[in-house]
């Protein structure tokens, strides 16, 4: 078998191993990257985070051209070519990928197309594509296998009709009618592009909301601005899915659940992701992983094992891809001897539907349970004047919470037009240890939506006066 030592293997080129590699390359150590698929980048390149947003792209220019006419401009019904929006979408994800191998070269980090599997605690054997296998010899490992989406044993996954997300993502047509299993982000993004394509769909949830762990707050303001869109059924279990010829018959039971079966020509599974971690034979070594496939790692990300590391959404929630790049920096900080930690203030969380929420730090739930004495400062866009221009105030919030006994900023959500990039203010002030006064005080651009973030601070201050101030003095 063909021998390749290296001080630095990393498994999977995902944004977590690909960053690790080029940090750990750019740190003078010799690299290698094992990755089963042709291209870089992981699910969030190929099948994740970037072709979602280029589809979401195409339906929220759809969703504008639609809207306008509330201001007199009046177009007509989109005739949709679903092969060129796959093929605009497969055009960005290519533009990516290809930058990253060009990255990859230039950093001299070696890529096998293979698929890795520990012998021990120093190598690993990696199957070719071509059958052949090779083994990597390393000083130091860094594991980014990533995740998947779940199966589940009732389901019947490989009736063509039943989806993934990979498969959604694929837009080779447009079902009739969609069942959406699930009320999480990546349903609820692949579901508004659909119906914004002219999918009519069902969103059947176990609990009572949306996004479970959302604020409800913020997540009334979604679901009324999606009433049209969605037929969601809450409180609501499937009890049988059964592929026929005319379509997926599926049976529910619950509070909201039809009373008969309903056919469906597509059933989209969208149910949470499980861990790659028992498939990498991991046995043969002392890492820890549990039922689930998540990998125990500690502050710096190293496991049981001192020389492997372990990043990304191998390790647990949140499973999103900015928190991925970081753990990966400082993954390959720690094996170049550098004394670094991985203990962010916040993670922030995107859901790019229409309209989008965005949230950072501690929800409202989350403060109540930790029995912090908190405060909620909230500024509707019904009162935001570019909200208005651009007729987007009736479906946006932006809420701030502080800690009463400091006023520091202790969490933020945001939903409506555009939330996720006015989210970076929140992530900035929480990873700063912000108070409210040094948001208040900020001079915020006028109109922006952003202003809503300076006057959600105002408002906890006392000093606001674009909105009715609670907490002014009182005349009689
Ligand atoms: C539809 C969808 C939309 C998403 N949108 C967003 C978003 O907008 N923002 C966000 O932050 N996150 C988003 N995510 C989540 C994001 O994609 C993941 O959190 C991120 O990709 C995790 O990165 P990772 O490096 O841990 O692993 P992954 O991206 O899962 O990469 C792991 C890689 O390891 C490879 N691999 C696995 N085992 C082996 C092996 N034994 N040998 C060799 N290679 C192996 C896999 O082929 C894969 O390429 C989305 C996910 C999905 C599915």
């Amino acid at each position: 078998m063909n021998e390749i030592k290296t001080q630095v293997l990393v498994i999977g080129a995902g944004p977590g191993g690909y960053s690790a590699a080029f940090r750990s390359a750019d740190l003078g150590l010799d690299t290698v990257i094992v990755e089963r698929y042709p291209t870089l980048g992981g699910v969030c390149l190929n099948v994740g985070c970037i072709p979602s947003k280029a589809l979401l792209h195409v339906a929220k220019v759809v969703e504008e051209a639609k809207h306008i006419k509330n201001a007199g401009i009046f177009y007509e019904e989109p005739k949709i070519d679903i092969e060129k929006v796959a093929e605009y979408k497969n055009g960005v994800v290519k533009r990516l990928t290809t930058g990253l191998a060009s990255m990859a070269k230039m950093r001299k980090v070696n890529h096998i197309q293979g698929y890795a599997k520990f012998l021990d605690e120093n190598s690993v054997e990696v199957e070719l594509t071509n059958g052949e296998k090779t083994k990597v010899i390393f000083e130091n490992c860094i594991i980014a296998a990533g995740s998947q989406s779940s199966k589940m044993s009732f389901i019947p996954h490989e009736d063509p009709r039943i989806w993934d997300s990979t498969d959604a993502l694929e837009v080779k047509e447009v079902p009739k009618k969609l069942l959406i299993l699930g009320g999480g982000i990546i349903g609820l993004e692949m579901g508004t592009v659909y119906s914004t394509l002219g999918s009519q769909v069902d969103v059947a949830i176990r609990g009572e909301q949306l996004m479970t762990g959302t604020d409800l707050d913020i997540i009334k303001v979604y679901t009324k601005a999606n009433q049209d869109r969605f037929n969601i059924m809450a409180k609501t279990q499937t009890q049988s899915i059964i592929p026929k010829k005319e379509g997926i018959y599926v049976e529910f039971k619950g509070e909201n659940a039809p009373k008969d079966g309903v056919l469906y020509d597509a059933v989209l599974v969208a149910l949470g992701r499980s861990a790659n971690g028992n498939k990498l034979g991991l046995e043969n070594t002392n890492v820890e992983v549990d039922e689930q496939g998540l990998i125990k790692v500690d502050s710096q990300l190293r496991t049981k094992a001192s020389n492997i590391f372990a990043i990304g959404d191998i390790i647990g929630q949140p499973m999103l891809a900015h928190k991925a790049v970081h753990e990966g920096h400082v993954a390959a900080e720690v094996i170049a001897g550098h004394k670094v930690y991985f203990e962010p203030k916040q993670i922030p969380s995107i859901a790019y539907t229409f309209p989008e929420i965005a949230s950072a730090g501690m929800s409202e739930i989350e403060a109540k349970k930790a029995g912090i004495n908190y405060e909620v400062s909230s500024f509707p866009w019904s009162a935001s004047g570019r909200a208005l221009a651009s007729d987007v105030a009736s479906s946006g919030l932006t809420k701030l919470i502080f800690n009463k006994d400091t006023n520091q900023l202790i969490g933020g959500a945001i939903v409506g037009e555009n939330a996720g990039e006015l989210l970076g203010e929140i992530s900035l002030a929480l990873e700063m240890d912000c108070d409210a006064q040094d948001l208040a005080l900020t001079i915020h651009a006028h109109p922006t939506l952003h202003e809503s973030i300076g006057m959600a601070a105002e408002i906890f201050e006392g000093t606001i006066t674009d909105f009715p101030n609670a907490k002014a003095v009182k005349r009689k």
